[in-house]
């Protein structure tokens, strides 16, 4: 007690005097920065001074005595004094010799973090540079030390001496030098993959040069090719490709280009096109030409069929996207927990309710003509055949009697079912089954899916696996009162896309307020989160204002990959990746694969009644905008009010997901419409994705079953660190209050519904906005000129309205990005 009576004393006492402000704050972060700065550049004139100065140096240092560092007497020659003579000593002399210049090199860049000038990784910077320090210093030692003559220190300094001798006693020098090969390989292997292939070419240059010549060709490339696609969709495996180069030099394959010779002499005016069958027939003919010949015409064969697999068709090999992680294995379905899904049909509870439907239904006077029973997983669906001359119309009026009489929890009508002429009246079983996560991925539905994003989600009444793609949706909106299965439903989500995408391809942000919901996904976060640098420990975040912060970094990634979607003139992130792995796009340019990102907030009442404005404008702008780069948001709430779901964001998130809901008026703030407060709970859900709810009993998941599978994701090798998310701008720059000037600096809120307002009606009028948008003429008339800087409407012509400079949605989509990475 004590104790803690004085923590919160010391703690209150340093608020008090503002302490804990200034060491938290930028202003000390940025002057520690700048002391670090000063430090390493004086250590480097140190030690630059030392390479002239050291000789002198040297013998007062070793035979110094206490306190002659001070340099009273102006002993030491070193420019950097006593002290700087004494750090270079022990750096270069007794540790590093020269690789000890990455000491201070290493201390500039954590400087210049601290500063803000650079947002770098320093843990990996210090590992990567602790490496080559290391080694260097030995390497040095071992190979320059013949060279150094009469220098003061050994190249390597004494570290890199020791560790050479030590080495050098137990190995030999072979040993030695094999040992430094080994390490720097596989230290550039862990910096990029493609040493792998460089140290393999190095090993085979024959083969590397024979197919730069184009030598392996065959006739059936073409189709050989389709056949060894590998397991993921469209890419050719490496070894895959060399065994057919092998399989086409035993053919004598080789010979076989010539053919295009022999076909361009037959054709000299036509040319061949890919696929063209001419070189199969030729083939033949040309076996046993002159292997010179051979060489220098296959480039033609090249150019002509278009259609081969040799090896310099191999380096142009689809890009592996799941490089270098591509013996990642995904979890197995045996993870997860199997169900008794065999229960018998319970004949006398369909009895009794088929007696109870009748009897209701004639008591409002609807004769029946028919009845069928569909018995799903955990509600049955009575179809009912309205005798003729019955009006639909008639009994779709007496929903809520019938509800009412039938007097069962879940009872919900559905008058008619869309596409039949008949009504279905949903009953909840008195045993409900589970439906459970297993028997949904082990589906062939589910297996063979090409959806980009597959989220399988339950069952559907009449037992169906029910599978929507994410990608498609692209943003859902979860509702259900507490206990009713919705952190249940986010698991079944999060699970199925685990059991489909690699952790290359697929990255999430998890907003989990509660804390405790999300938790169980922090064994996975290295491989599959993406995370500012500021939360890589913790990437998932529980705090208001780190969401408020990774949501405004998600609107910049998502500006950045718009940019990268117009250099590459393509429209979608699925185009933009094809091209990526079809060499199409320059890395220099600053391409890369882009993985899709899934953002999921759990409890989103609670934070947008936190951090209101601040948490819904960035949300609304990625939900309108995102789509396209393959960011897509899944927010889930208890309270599903229209404070919460306000117009805003129930107008970008299509796909909603309805669990049992308090009353009917949140089921019509969900899905609007009522029938989300008649589910029984439990998994029971509503999915609504344009059209007509469809009732789905979602997939049963649990903690153990989670656990399982992440403990097998965090046992593969994968990414060490949560993918990074860019530093987001300023929150202030221009999504607060209104705007003073019409320039692109602070743009109005309304800026980006304003374009796309006018971009959907063609009208570029004043009055339009401000009836539109509730604002006065002034407001208006500013956010009109922004919109003209924007180059979105052309310039004003009196009292008529501007002419409207863009056509279409996408065009805007491309445009916005532009503004707003242009403010970035
Ligand atoms: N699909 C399902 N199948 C069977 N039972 C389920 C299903 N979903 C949920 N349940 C049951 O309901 C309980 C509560 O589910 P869940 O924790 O998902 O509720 P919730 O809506 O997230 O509640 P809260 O908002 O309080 O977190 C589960 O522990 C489980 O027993």
């Amino acid at each position: 007690m004590g104790k803690k009576k004085t923590e919160s004393k010391s703690k209150s006492f340093a608020y008090a005097i503002g302490l804990r402000n200034i060491l938290e704050s930028e202003t000390t972060g940025f002057f520690t920065g700048l002391f670090l700065l000063a430090l390493a550049v004086i250590t480097i004139i140190a030690m630059v001074s030392y390479l002239y100065t050291g000789q002198a140096d040297q013998s007062v240092l070793e035979s110094m005595r206490p306190g002659e560092w001070l340099n009273q007497h102006h002993e030491f020659a070193n420019y950097g004094g006593s002290i700087g003579a004494l750090t270079s000593y022990y750096l270069m002399t007794v540790n590093f010799g020269f690789p000890a210049f990455i000491i201070p090199f290493f201390i500039i860049l954590a400087a210049l973090k601290l500063m803000h000038v650079y947002s770098v990784n320093l843990w990996k910077w210090f590992l990567c540079l602790a490496v080559i320090m290391i080694w260097s210093s030995v390497a040095l030692a071992t190979f320059l030390s013949p060279f150094a003559g009469d220098m003061v220190f050994n190249p390597g300094g004494a570290h890199g001496l020791f560790c050479k001798q030590f080495l050098e006693n137990l190995i030999g020098p072979p040993g030695l030098t094999a040992v430094l090969l080994i390490v720097a390989l596989a230290f550039l292997t862990y910096l990029t993959s493609e040493t792998i292939e460089v140290v393999r070419k190095a090993l085979n240059p024959v083969k590397y040069i024979r197919n730069k010549v184009k030598f392996t060709v065959t006739d059936k490339t073409g189709d050989d090719a389709d056949d060894d696609v590998s397991t993921f969709d469209g890419y050719v495996e490496e070894e895959t490709v060399v065994n057919h180069a092998a399989t086409q030099e035993e053919d004598e394959a080789p010979r076989v280009v010539d053919l295009t010779d022999t076909t361009q002499g037959q054709q000299p005016n036509s040319a061949a096109e890919p696929g063209d069958t001419l070189h199969v027939t030729n083939a033949n003919e040309v076996k046993g030409d002159d292997t010179t010949l051979v060489i220098e015409k296959t480039k033609q064969e090249d150019e002509a069929t278009g259609n081969i697999v040799g090896e310099e068709d191999k380096s142009q090999a689809p890009i592996n996207p799941w490089d270098p992680f591509t013996k990642y294995k995904f979890p197995a379905l045996t993870l997860l927990k199997r169900y008794d899904t065999n229960a018998s049909i319970d004949m006398d509870e369909i009895k009794a309710n088929n007696a109870r439907i009748i009897e209701v239904l004639n008591s409002f006077g609807v004769q029946i003509s028919r009845i069928n029973a569909t018995v799903g997983p955990t509600v049955t669906l009575y179809e009912i055949t309205p005798a003729e001359g019955v009006r639909i119309s008639k009994i779709r009026g007496l929903e809520a009697d019938i509800a009412l009489s039938l007097s069962a929890l879940g009872i919900r009508i559905i008058a008619p079912i869309p596409g039949k002429g008949t009504i279905g009246i949903e009953v909840p079983n008195k045993n409900p089954q589970i439906v459970s996560m297993e028997s949904v991925l082990n589906s062939k539905k589910f297996q063979t899916t090409k959806m980009a994003l597959p989220m399988a989600l339950g069952k559907t009444i009449t037992n169906e696996v029910f599978m929507v793609d994410l990608a498609k949706i692209p943003h859902l909106l979860v509702a259900g009162a507490t206990g009713m299965g919705k952190s249940v439903g986010l698991n079944a989500i999060i699970t199925s896309l685990l059991y489909k995408k690699h952790p290359n391809e697929l990255k999430f942000v998890l907003v989990d307020p509660k804390k405790v919901e999300f938790s169980v996904y922090s064994r996975i976060t290295s491989h599959y989160m993406a995370a500012l640098p500021e939360n890589e420990e913790e990437p998932i975040i529980t705090d208001v204002q780190k969401v408020v912060r990774t949501l405004n970094s998600l609107c910049k990634l998502m500006d950045h990959r718009y940019d990268l979607l117009k250099k590459a003139q393509v429209k979608k992130i699925d185009e933009y990746n094809d091209k990526f792995i079809h060499h199409k796009l320059k890395l220099t340019d600053g391409h890369e694969y882009m993985p899709y990102i899934v953002v999921i907030i759990d409890e989103f009442g609670d934070l947008i009644m936190t951090a209101g404005k601040e948490i819904e404008l960035p949300i609304a702008r990625i939900a309108q905008l995102a789509r396209a780069v393959g960011i897509h948001m899944i927010i889930a709430t208890q309270r599903p009010t229209t404070k919460i779901i306000t117009g805003n964001i129930k107008a970008n998130f299509p796909g909603r997901m309805a669990f049992r809901v308090a009353s009917q008026i949140d089921s019509r703030t969900i899905l609007d419409r009522t029938g989300a407060e008649q589910l029984v709970g439990r998994g029971d859900m509503l999915f609504l994705s344009g059209g007509d709810p469809v009732r789905v009993q979602c997939a049963f998941i649990d903690t153990p079953e989670i656990e399982g599978v992440n403990e097998h994701i965090e046992a593969q090798a994968g990414p060490v660190e949560p993918m990074e998310l860019p530093e987001p701008d300023d929150p202030q720059g221009g999504v607060g209050g209104p705007s003073g000037d019409s320039n692109l600096g602070s743009l109005d809120p309304f800026f980006d519904e304003a374009a796309r307002a006018i971009v959907i009606t063609q009208q570029g009028s004043t009055s339009m906005i401000q009836r539109r948008f509730s604002i006065g003429y002034n407001r208006a008339g500013r956010l009109m000129d922004q919109l003209e800087a924007a180059g979105i409407v052309g310039a004003a012509q009196g009292s008529k309205p501007r002419e409207v400079l863009i056509a279409d949605e996408n065009t805007l989509n491309v445009t916005l990005a532009q503004v707003h990475g242009a403010r970035g």
